[in-house]
């Protein structure tokens, strides 16, 4: 025997109940043996307990209303029954109804709605929806009969929740079953008392209706069909990427829906689980899906937990004093005042001090509770023994949930790691000692992000994601990050199981964002198409309260002004990653701010790219100071555009072609003044020395400057071009000079042994480590307490668009394995 249980969605309108009839005829075509529980149709109790209501405040809404229910009804029956055999349906229907109405109008006129009417009122629902799929059913040719659960289900008069009297149920329920081979179809939900007064079992009531009758049946399966594909990792409306739990046990399954996971309500399966017969949740409209089976045992787990379920509003109420400690009974008081006042607890923490003991309930119930426990505490209080009972509201919690945890090591730390590095507080947290579930309460803004950060550590259906916001898209070094981005897809999903999602698009005149990705083929268009136009300040806010987890903002301008939205970017969690050297090259005090709240805040800031495009200067500096090394000497050539210009400038040639070239060749900045004012290198050495330990500012930097006061007050790029054209002859005696002495010029920064910082052109001789140097080539030499004699060199090219890019794809891509 297999007991089915048929939810309300499920006979919600014609098509589904016409899909759960063919879920039944296919058990029948099969041969087995079966009986099935329904619920009332989709809403129709929640209607009805309105109706009632209405009723006893005789407003005669309630006769609009109860025709709603009416019309579906009867609207059900000519859907599913041929119009030759509508009638005597459609008469049992009425019979209900005037019965119904008949009800309603007496507690119309006597203005009382007790919960024994109320039961009765509500048990129509299912007595209506039962009688017409039976109907239907036999329309069809299936040998069906109405079991009216009230006849075999007996409780106590607890209206509302009725207790069941098990003793009595199974023997009526048996023994109806042996007088008959009819296919029964049972209203779900109702009871009675053994006068044989109507009651209703209660939240659940028509899954522990399928419950009771498996249990005295000892049914093989009890399949519990839903409008969802069994239980899910998590809500999918939060975590697009929830798939269904093939296996589940009793006890995970409990866990999961006491903290929200709303599928089933497992306490009502308890006689089920008590015989240990396995429970199937399927959906009515997704029929051939395997769905989740829950039993005692499930299979062995490919993954560390099982699910992850949470309540969207909690509040956290916090009982604190001195006089706590070692004062026993102090928690078992709580906790009878708690139970005397029938407030359900939804978690409870306390601190090993026992200074505080913080629970979490219902936020509806918090002010409440606050008062009751006030004055059960009142003497406690008044002798100081109990100082602070306070609230917190805007509060959600997450259960992580899996019997694996009891044989692996690490899923905790794992948790609050993911949570940690996505900027989520935990405000409160327990674990059970069974080892089957850890809890988290946080604030509320975060609860996406923290299940989509948890599942995705935990499950990796897809890999795990990146969400990329990107300024300065359309320039150099942003289009070609995006066009290497996009190259790279592949392999980093195949080898790295890690997707880019490109989430927000920038640049001076339009700005893009979608939450679920922007294609990396045709941004361009996108952004130009569909963009809104450009305001950083609200780009900024719109990537906040996006609130993704494992979140990184790219800027690739060389502007001012996004520097100073770093900070709060930083302290939500959002990690930064940038080749614009302007935030680091500012007052010392916001470079230092910058690096602490990255700290702080769980998340990277990194800027590699900064100083010598790819090369590793940063990270080597980095990797020096933080071993122990302690620098000497910075020697460098660190203008790539500088390195080109001095390479192939030769005599005859004009200076200012040359700058061009470098700029078309993407080595300068977009101001190449910039470049050759020394402005870009002092930027460099600068950072290059704060990141060597010391606090230096702008005007710490010695400058020679290369250019004239026309050229460094034209404009314009272009006006500055004419006005270099003009200063010629002194670039062209710069370098007429040096070479009569057989040397060659370098735009040199240097941070000596007295820690001063200066930039400036030089002539260097063939000895000179940095007389050799080709194209847009940097070197910088680390003289260091460890380097002493022989300093660490790194050399290469310092500038344009594909070593640039791809510096800040591998500073991205070190933050994906940081966060994982
Ligand atoms: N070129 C190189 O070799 C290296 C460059 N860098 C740094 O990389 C950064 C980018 O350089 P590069 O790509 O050459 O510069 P580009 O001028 O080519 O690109 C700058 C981009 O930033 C956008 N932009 C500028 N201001 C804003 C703003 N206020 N709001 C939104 N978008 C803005 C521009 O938009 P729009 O397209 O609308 O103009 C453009 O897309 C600079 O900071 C530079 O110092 C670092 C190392 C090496
Ligand atoms: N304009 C810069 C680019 C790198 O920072 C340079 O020329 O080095
Ligand atoms: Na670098």
């Amino acid at each position: 025997m297999k007991v089915l249980k048929f939810g309300g969605t499920s006979v919600g309108t014609v098509e589904s109940i016409n899909q759960v009839i063919q879920i039944l005829q296919e058990n029948l075509n099969e041969g087995r043996k079966i009986a099935v529980v329904y619920s009332a149709m989709g809403g129709v109790t929640n209607r009805l307990i309105e109706i009632g209501k209405l009723a006893a405040a005789s407003d005669t809404e309630y006769l609009q209303l109860l025709k709603t229910v009416e019309e579906r009804h009867f609207a059900a029956v000519r859907g599913l029954i041929d119009v030759k055999n509508q009638s005597s349906c459609i008469a049992k229907v009425k019979g209900l109804l005037n019965e119904l109405e008949d009800l309603l109008r007496g507690v119309s006129l006597i203005k009382e709605l007790s919960a024994r009417t109320n039961d009765f009122i509500v048990s129509f629902g299912e007595r209506l929806s039962t009688t017409i799929i039976t109907e239907a059913l036999k329309n069809r040719g299936i040998d069906a009969e109405y079991l009216d659960a009230r006849k075999v289900i007996k409780t106590n008069d607890h209206f509302g929740y009725a207790e069941v009297n098990f003793e009595l149920t199974n023997e009526l329920i048996r023994k109806h079953f042996a007088q008959t081979n009819k296919l029964q179809c049972i209203t779900g939900f109702i009871a009675s008392t053994i006068d044989g007064v109507t009651t209703t079992l209660g939240r659940g009531g028509s899954d522990y209706s399928g419950s009771i009758f498996g249990a005295a049946l000892n049914a093989t399966v009890i399949e519990i069909w839903t409008d969802v594909d069994g239980m899910l990792t998590t809500d999918p409306r939060k975590v697009k990427n929830a798939f269904t739990i093939p296996t589940i046990t009793y006890a995970e399954a409990m866990e999961l829906s006491h903290f929200g996971a709303k599928v089933i309500y497992p306490p009502s399966l308890t006689p089920a689980f008590q015989k240990n017969i396995p429970l199937k949740i399927l959906n009515t409209f997704n029929h051939k899906h395997e769905g989740t089976l829950i039993s005692k045992t499930a299979n062995a787990k490919e993954y560390a937990i099982t699910g992850i379920s949470s309540i969207d509003d909690i509040a956290l109420v916090n009982v604190q004093g001195g006089g706590m400690m070692g004062v026993a009974g102090v928690s078992a008081k709580l906790f009878s005042i708690l139970a005397a006042n029938k407030i359900s607890v939804i978690l409870i923490s306390q601190a090993s001090s026992e200074h505080s003991i913080c629970f979490a309930v219902d936020p509806k119930a918090a002010y409440g509770v606050k008062e009751i426990l006030e004055e059960g505490f009142a003497t406690e209080i008044s002798q100081g023994l109990v100082d602070n009972i306070s609230i917190e509201q805007n509060l959600s919690v997450i259960a992580v949930v899996g019997e694996s945890m009891k044989s692996s090591t690490g899923t905790s730390g794992k948790l609050f790691s993911v949570l940690g590095k996505n900027g989520i507080n935990v405000v409160a947290t327990a674990q059970g000692s069974s080892e089957l579930n850890i809890s988290v309460v946080i604030y509320k803004k975060d609860i996406t992000k923290a299940l989509n950060a948890i599942h995705e550590t935990f499950f990796q259906v897809d890999g795990l994601t990146l969400n990329l916001y990107l300024v300065g898209a359309t320039g150099l070094i942003g289009s070609t990050l995006l066009r290497q981005i996009q190259e790279q897809k592949d392999y980093l999903k195949q080898r790295k199981n890690l997707n880019i999602k490109l989430v927000g698009v920038m640049n001076t005149k339009k700005m893009l964002l979608k939450e679920g990705g922007i294609n990396l083929e045709n941004w361009k268009e996108d952004l130009l198409e569909n963009g809104e136009i450009a305001n950083i300040g609200s780009f900024v806010s719109d990537v906040q309260d996006l609130n993704l987890p494992y979140s990184v903002f790219v800027d690739c301008t060389a502007d001012k002004n996004i520097v100073q939205y770093y900070h709060s970017l930083l302290s939500s969690s959002v990690s930064i990653v940038t080749p614009n050297k302007v935030a680091n090259s500012g007052k010392y005090e916001q470079y230092f701010m910058l690096q602490k709240a990255a700290q702080k805040h769980g998340v990277k800031f990194l800027y590699e790219t900064n100083v010598g495009a790819g090369l590793p200067i940063i990270n080597t500096l980095q990797g020096l100071i933080t071993s122990g090394d302690k620098i000497n000497k910075i020697e460098a050539v660190l203008s790539g555009t500088l390195a080109y210009i001095f390479n192939n400038f030769k005599v005859g040639d004009r200076f200012v072609d040359v700058v061009k070239e470098a700029k078309a060749k993407g080595y300068t900045e977009p101001d190449p003044r910039d470049d050759l004012s020394g402005q870009d290198v002092a930027r460099k050495i600068l950072i290059l020395s704060r990141e060597a330990g010391l606090k230096l500012e702008p005007e710490d930097v010695k400058i020679t400057n290369l250019l004239n006061d026309a050229c460094l007050n034209a404009p314009t790029v272009e006006a500055f071009f004419e006005e270099l054209e003009k200063d010629n002859t002194r670039f062209e005696k710069l370098l007429q000079d040096a070479e009569a002495n057989g040397e060659v010029l370098r735009f040199i920064a240097t941070l000596d042994e007295d820690n001063h910082a200066s930039i400036g052109l030089k002539t260097v001789g063939k000895s000179h480590p940095f007389f050799n140097l080709a194209g847009s080539e940097n070197i910088i030499s680390f003289t260091t307490e460890r380097y002493k004699y022989n300093p660490l060199v790194v050399k290469g090219p310092g500038a344009g668009a594909e070593v640039t890019a791809s510096g800040v794809f591998a500073d991205i891509m070190s933050i994906s394995s940081y966060l994982v």
